[in-house]
């Protein structure tokens, strides 16, 4: 499968998905939130929760990594009514970017205007250690530079314009708003602001890799939100992402890497599940006081 292959999940596609959700719901969701790895447990914080798996929707991918449930939960959050991923579709398992954004579409569709996305990431910053957290600034579109896009190929202008600026992709005045949250909680030794990329995976980064992407003023890396957020820029959504470090990438040969591997990923986000829970409601009330 390339990033180019015909996408399924044309505009009249995701309506149908959305009219069939909409039967199961009573809400109308205001924000989408996108668990990233390990961090599913930020649907915790979702009352008046309606589950639905993805497996139950007609023509709906299905998520195949462990840590990502594979359900949307549809609820509210502080009483802002939420539309939440636990689990995303990533490059790696086999589906094109326009897969992998997809349901960011759909979530548009029911009218969602802020998109929070969540990821577990590589630290590239010699300062960042496991269990911080990276406020995205902004990303580095690496897999876009290779040709790589959501929106690749025939243009449905119901999500959007064919050219669009990406020059304020996460939205400054959340991202303000979130530091003063992280004062607030208390947070900030280990909050920082940096720039995210996404690579391909499912292998973590070589030594090579490490150094080229700290050159190129690269702070976290990890293998989606970057799509999601082009996928939410195009249609308007306002964005808001952070990345829980979950281990740090060498970039001197004869470290020992081995730690790397995924169910490390999970544990850190168990660890900081509570306090990320906390600042997600936090963020999610701060967001639609501003509206
Ligand atoms: O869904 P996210 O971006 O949080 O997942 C990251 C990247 C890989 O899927 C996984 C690596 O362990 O975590
Ligand atoms: N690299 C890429 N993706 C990741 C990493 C990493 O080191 N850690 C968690 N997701």
């Amino acid at each position: 499968m390339c990033s180019c292959s015909k996408n399924i999940y044309t505009y009249e596609k995701l309506s149908e998905i959305k009219d069939f959700l909409t039967e199961k719901i009573s809400i109308q969701p205001k924000i989408g939130v996108i668990c990233g790895s390990g961090l599913g447990s930020l649907g915790n914080a979702i009352t008046d929760a309606v589950w639905i798996n993805y497996a139950d929707i007609p023509d709906f991918p299905v998520s195949t990594v462990e840590g990502h449930v594979g359900r949307f939960i549809f609820g509210c959050i502080r009483g802002v009514p939420v539309a939440c991923m636990q689990g995303r579709f990533h490059y790696y398992e086999g589906y094109p970017l326009s897969i992998c954004a997809m349901p960011v579409r759909l979530m548009k569709l029911f009218g969602i205007s802020h998109l929070i996305a969540s990821n577990a990431a590589g630290g590239l910053n010699p300062k960042y250690k496991v269990g911080d957290i990276m406020l995205q600034k902004d990303h580095f579109n690496l897999m876009g530079l290779a040709g790589l896009g959501p929106h690749i190929g025939p243009n449905d202008s119901r999500f959007g314009p064919r050219f669009f600026s990406m020059s304020n992709a996460y939205d400054e005045i959340i991202l303000t708003k979130a530091k003063q949250i992280v004062e607030r909680l208390n947070m900030q030794d280990k909050v920082h602001e940096g720039i995210y990329t996404c690579v391909g995976g499912p292998n973590y980064e070589t030594v090579a890799d490490v150094k080229a992407l700290i050159n190129l003023g690269v702070d976290a890396v990890g293998m989606s939100t970057v799509h999601e957020v082009i996928a939410a820029r195009q249609c308007g959504i306002r964005c808001f992402a952070f990345s829980l470090i979950t281990n740090v990438c060498s970039a001197e040969y004869g470290v020992d890497c081995t730690d790397i591997h995924s169910e490390a990923v999970l544990e850190v986000g168990k660890q900081m599940q509570e306090e990320l829970q906390i600042f997600v409601e936090e963020v999610v009330e701060a967001i639609s006081q501003d509206n």
